[in-house]
């Protein structure tokens, strides 16, 4: 196992919620480095060792300079928002050399910019003109040691410090076992996968489900048709996961149910929370003015609907919160749609 992990600082990309809970963990074990582009905000978190609300461990220290972070840190986690991560890459990368190793903690696609001005249900869209966050890491840098990290990490709750697991996703052995070295704590359970597609698949997926269970609480709905939801949801991702080239066990395991139970009941997510807004009536428009960050589910709703047309994917719940969210469409039709939808078989997949 590399020592580079213990000896030297871990780098963190992105200061927001998550990027804030990991660091947080990583301080039981090694020192952290905390990159923001915001001066302000580095002063101040080292000034004050606090962030959102929480207290950061004497190991965090915060920079904002990309050279310093890549020059101290052989292990980054990037976790920025997915419509920030290209952009973010195009500044590092000319700052990484072949043995960094990078664990991204984003839950969402990459994609030409143009898809989401396009709303021509005629144009779908293939799989090369959509990117994972660790395919965007290799197409912008040297790197080649790259994983993931996805599963049931709602930040507002590592940050109170409760307990709860993940899984790294890594075609190399080393990727996955540094990763559980500087992560792994009594609050932190760490699992690895070679599937790292299916991980990352899991994990963007599941906020579209996400989005339909808060929508359905916002309706005022209760547990039966929000669980018919949930098993349904989770076909609907394998069946991507399938056409996407990764296998269907990476969705019966942590990233996977894991996660989207973790995502699909808390009011904690915000794309739990972007669902019941509309569920309750409210505007997009306005939902979305208020949403400092937009949920991720949004923009991965908008790439699925696509990646399905393409692969001529029959997947009922992500075709009508798509007509919600972008065609204003009425939600109790869409209820109405997917209970009498001619769903043949329960379990069509092993
Ligand atoms: N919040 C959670 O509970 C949680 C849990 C697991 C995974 N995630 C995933 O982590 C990602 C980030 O989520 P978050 O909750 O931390 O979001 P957030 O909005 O709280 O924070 C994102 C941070 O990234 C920074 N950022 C954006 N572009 C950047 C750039 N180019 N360079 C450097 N920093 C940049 C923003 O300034 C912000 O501080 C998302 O993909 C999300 O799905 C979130
Ligand atoms: O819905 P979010 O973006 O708050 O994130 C939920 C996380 O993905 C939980 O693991």
């Amino acid at each position: 196992m590399p020592s580079i992990a213990v000896e030297q600082p871990v780098g963190i990309i992105g200061a927001g919620s998550f990027g804030t809970a990991i660091a947080n963990l990583l301080a039981y074990n090694v020192d952290v480095l905390l990159y923001s582009r915001q001066a302000p905000l580095v002063q101040q978190i080292n000034e004050t060792h606090r962030h959102l609300d929480v207290d950061l461990s004497p190991r965090v220290r915060a920079t904002n300079d990309l050279q310093e972070l890549a020059q101290s840190c052989t292990l980054l986690f990037p976790v920025v928002p997915s419509n920030s991560f290209r952009k973010m890459m195009h500044s590092l990368g000319p700052h990484l050399r072949p043995y960094h190793i990078l664990i991204h903690g984003t839950k969402g696609f990459d994609a030409p910019e143009q898809l989401f001005q396009d709303t021509d249900d005629g144009k779908p869209v293939s799989r090369s003109d959509v990117s994972t966050m660790s395919e965007v890491i290799l197409q912008e840098s040297v790197v080649r040691r790259v994983g993931c990290l996805s599963g049931p990490n709602l930040a507002s709750e590592i940050m109170e410090g409760q307990p709860t697991a993940t899984v790294i996703g890594s075609a190399y052995d080393e990727v996955i076992s540094i990763g559980k070295q500087v992560l792994s704590s009594e609050h932190f359970h760490v699992f690895g996968t070679y599937d790292l597609l299916g991980a990352e698949l899991a994990g963007a997926l599941k906020n579209i489900i996400a989005i339909g269970s808060g929508v359905l609480k916002g309706k005022g709905l209760g547990k039966n048709i929000q669980a018919m939801l949930i098993t349904r949801g989770l076909t609907e991702m394998v069946y991507f996961g399938n056409a996407m080239g990764s296998q269907s066990s990476a969705f019966f395991g942590t990233a996977g149910i894991g996660d989207l139970v973790a995502t699909a009941t808390s009011k904690d997510s915000r794309n739990f929370t972007f669902g019941y807004r509309l569920g309750q009536g409210e505007a997009i428009e306005d939902i979305e003015a208020t949403m400092p960050e937009l949920a991720e589910g949004v923009r991965t709703l908008q790439i699925a609907r696509k990646l399905a047309r393409h692969y001529k994917l029959r997947v009922p719940i992500t075709d009508m919160l798509y007509k919600i969210v972008f065609e204003n469409f009425d939600i109790d039709r869409a209820i109405h749609f997917l209970i009498t939808y001619p769903y043949d078989v329960d379990v069509d997949f092993i």
